[in-house]
Order: C-alpha cells, then sequence, then structure tokens
C-alpha cells in the first residue's frame, strides 16, 4: 500500500487547528462567568499540541523520558480532559462518582505504571497503552452522553459518533501494534498506524470544534428552564403553563380528543404563613408541587399560576378518571400535609376542574371555569373538589361566569378602573 501523508504537515497542521480552538475555548472562558468545562477544553487542546509536538521531535531529539514519556502521559491526558469538562458540562461528579469513575481511576494508574515501566524500551509499548487507554475514556464519555437524555440530541450524536469511531480506531491501533510482532498477515504496518494516526488527529481536531456547540445547546437548554419554571416549586410558571395549555387545548380540539382542567387553591394558606412563617409557607408550597408530581401522569402539564394556586391540565375528559384523580390529590394533601417538618399543619385544598365540551370555546373559557368551580369548592367547606359535570351543567356556570365576568368588568368601569 502506497501512502502520501506527508505527517510532519499533517502534524502541524493538527497542531494549529488545536492551538486556535484551544485559544478559542480560552476565550469563551473568561467571557462567560469562567465556565470551568471551557477551561478544561482548552487544556485538553494544550496536552494534545503539547504530546504530538513532544512525539513529533522523536526524530530529532533522543530523550525517550520526554518523548516518550512525556509525550504520551499529554497524549493520555487530554481525552481524560475532554471527559471531566464534559462531567462538569453535565453536572456529573468525576471522581468519586460510582463503580465507572472508580474503575477509569484505577485504569488510569494501571496506563501511568505501565508508560514508567515501558517508556525505554520498545516504542510500540507506549503507543499500545495511550491507544487502549483512550479506547477506554471515549467509551465512558459515550456511555455519559447517552446516560442524560437531554434535548436537543444532535450534539449529543455527533459528539459520540466522533468519540465512537475515535475508540474504533484506538481498537485497531491496538490490533495491529499486537499482531505486528507475528507479521501475521503481511501488513504494511507502518502504512496502517500512519494512516490510523492521520485520522487520529483529524478526529482530535473535530472533538475539540463539536464541544463548544455542545456547551452553547446546553447553556440554551438551561435558559429555556430558567424562563418557563418558577423558582420556587420548579412546576411551570403562569405564561408557560397557559402556552403550553392554550397548545394542548388546541391540538384536542383539532384531534377530537378531550382534555380537563383542574384548579386547585391551599385551604387559609395566610393562616399557615402567619402563624409559622413564609419560610414554612413556602416549603407547603413545594410539597404541594411535589405530590401534584408525583400524582399526575407524565403527559399532564402542571403548573404554579399565583401565590397559593396551581393548576393543571389532564389528558381526558372521563369524569370517573378525573374524580379519582382529584380525590386522590386531597387525600395525599390530607395525609402528608397532617404533620410537616414536625409541625401539625393540617393542610387541606379546594379543586376545581372542568372538561372539554362544545360551551369551552378557548383555554381561557377553561381556565375560568374551573377556577369558579374551586371556589364553589370553597364555599362548601373546603378540603373537597368541585367537578363540572355535563354539558347542561357546564351551559348553566359558562351563562354564570360571563354574568359574574360582565358584571365584574361593568364594576371595574363604574369604580373608575380601566377594563380592557
Ligand atoms: N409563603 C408564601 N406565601 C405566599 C406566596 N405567594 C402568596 N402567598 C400567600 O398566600 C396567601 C393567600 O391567602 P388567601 O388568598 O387569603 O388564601 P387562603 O388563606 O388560602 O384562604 P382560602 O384560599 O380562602 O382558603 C397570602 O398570605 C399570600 O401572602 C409565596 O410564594 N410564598
Amino acid at each position: 500500500m502506497e501512502l502520501n501523508i506527508h505527517l510532519p504537515t499533517l502534524l502541524l497542521l493538527s497542531v494549529t487547528i488545536n492551538l486556535m480552538v484551544g485559544g478559542l475555548l480560552w476565550l469563551v472562558y473568561r467571557l462567560r462567568d469562567r465556565q470551568t468545562c471551557f477551561r478544561l477544553w482548552t487544556l485538553a487542546c494544550v496536552t494534545f499540541v503539547a504530546g504530538s509536538v513532544l512525539a513529533g521531535a522523536r526524530t530529532v531529539v533522543d530523550a525517550p523520558f520526554v518523548t516518550v514519556l512525556a509525550a504520551h502521559l499529554c497524549l493520555g491526558l487530554s481525552p481524560w480532559l475532554v471527559l471531566a469538562g464534559i462531567h462538569n458540562l453535565l453536572g456529573m461528579p468525576l471522581a468519586g462518582g460510582g463503580r465507572l469513575s472508580r474503575i477509569l481511576f484505577a485504569c488510569g494508574v494501571l496506563y501511568v505504571a505501565g508508560l514508567l515501566v515501558s517508556y525505554a524500551g520498545d516504542a510500540l509499548v507506549p503507543r499500545l497503552l495511550t491507544a487502549l487507554w483512550s479506547a477506554l475514556v471515549f467509551s465512558v464519555a459515550i456511555y455519559r452522553l447517552a446516560s442524560c437524555a437531554r434535548t436537543p440530541r444532535l450534539p449529543f450524536q455527533i459528539l459520540q459518533t466522533i468519540f465512537g469511531i475515535h475508540g474504533i480506531l484506538m481498537m485497531l491501533q491496538v490490533l495491529v501494534i499486537s499482531t505486528s510482532k507475528w507479521d501475521l498477515v503481511g501488513l504494511d504496518v507502518d502504512a496502517v498506524l500512519t494512516l490510523i494516526l492521520t485520522h487520529h488527529l483529524m478526529l482530535a481536531t473535530a472533538t475539540v470544534m463539536a464541544l463548544p456547540l455542545l456547551a452553547f445547546t446546553q447553556a440554551e437548554r438551561s435558559l429555556k428552564l430558567l424562563a418557563e419554571r418558577d423558582e420556587l416549586t420548579q412546576l411551570l410558571n403562569r405564561r408557560a403553563f397557559l402556552q403550553q395549555g392554550i397548545a394542548a387545548f388546541e391540538q384536542a380540539r383539532a384531534q377530537r380528543n378531550t382534555l380537563t382542567v383542574l384548579m386547585i387553591d391551599l385551604d387559609y394558606f395566610k393562616e399557615i404563613n402567619d402563624r409559622w412563617g413564609h419560610e414554612i409557607g413556602d416549603s407547603v408550597l413545594s410539597f404541594v408541587a411535589k405530590i401534584m408530581s408525583e400524582e399526575l401522569r407524565d403527559g399532564d402539564i402542571i403548573g404554579r399560576i399565583g401565590g397559593e394556586e396551581f393548576s393543571a391540565v389532564l389528558n381526558t375528559g372521563s369524569y370517573k378518571e378525573v374524580e379519582a384523580v382529584t380525590e386522590r390529590l386531597l387525600r395525599k394533601i390530607a395525609e402528608r400535609g397532617r404533620w410537616l417538618d414536625g409541625r401539625a399543619l393540617n393542610l387541606s385544598a379546594s379543586i376545581g376542574g372542568v372538561a372539554m365540551s362544545p360551551q369551552t370555546q378557548s383555554f381561557n373559557d377553561m381556565m375560568r371555569l374551573a377556577d369558579s368551580a374551586m371556589y364553589q369548592a370553597k364555599d362548601k367547606g373546603r378540603n373537597r373538589s368541585s367537578l363540572l359535570r355535563c354539558q347542561a351543567e357546564c351551559r348553566a356556570w359558562c351563562a354564570t361566569v360571563a354574568r359574574q365576568t360582565s358584571a365584574c368588568s361593568r364594576m371595574q368601569t363604574d369604580s373608575g378602573g380601566r377594563s380592557h
């Protein structure tokens, strides 16, 4: 096999690109609140460049301590730094984080020990050790990226593909080096290793270029979460809840499906605040949010739409199902909220609910009806639910709510308030 790859040129190109991308990552690190992953990835570029330069100096310097040992330590450290950056970005601990981290650490110790023992002898052994170590680190990186199901998936898949090809190449290198001693298949070992090195350099460059893409999509995702979540309960905030509720309503109408809106309000919450303080009040709100998240289904939309007011959109219009859900919610709140943080709080809630019907022309109609049903539950003595049952009843409610709404806007106008 005739290969016309001019290795020094390729090395120079890879070193230049890694230096440029490393510089860019360092700049991002300085500009973006010093996010640690960017510093780790900058160091990964630097160690990769250092390793490549030191290994390349082999032809002019006869000092294996530098051109083999130091070079391979740098080349082995580089993928590990990439992995450490990914861990930092995804918020996972690298050290002390379970069995996989311990195995990786043990393999790292063996790898360094192996280099120390072999660097002065056959040059292929350190190469084999570094290839094995890199393949292991890439496999762990693939596993880590796969185990956190985040959206958008694309940057994760790009990196996983690069790491996958990289890992396969490294294992191929291990295979070629280990069989080279016996010359089993008559391979031109140097040519094949040069080919592998060429791809290795290109993939290493592709990796450092793909990392910022991953970091930026992660940052965008965090911002989106921040904008649509209620800080205290981590449920959807009012704006995001309404947005998702309207979308679910339109979709249900288009597909001739149905859904139910629930309005949940804590009873006598002001007394809890007044008696135990706002901090306890806050933990009560988090407690109710937790119960709702646990008791409702994954596809249901749950939000905190006001102080002590929660709302949910359920993917069902069945009175029986909704009744079972509200009974379960009321029971859990009362049972688990009897004592909270060592205090007798005796929590309860009132729930109003309405299913989609010809009378509910918009999601806002449903919210209004569920709200007035919830007030009916309060009027009837609290700690109960009030669900609008049939179309006739719903029609009557719609008329009442419409009268109340127009009376309210009349009152606002009469008292000098502005109606929009
Ligand atoms: N701790 C805490 N309290 C809040 C928050 N938002 C609103 N509140 C309080 O919630 C209370 C709501 O009181 P009300 O509207 O009178 O309702 P209630 O006491 O639950 O009475 P009913 O609903 O009629 O049973 C007020 O004291 C608000 O200060 C919050 O984020 N944290």
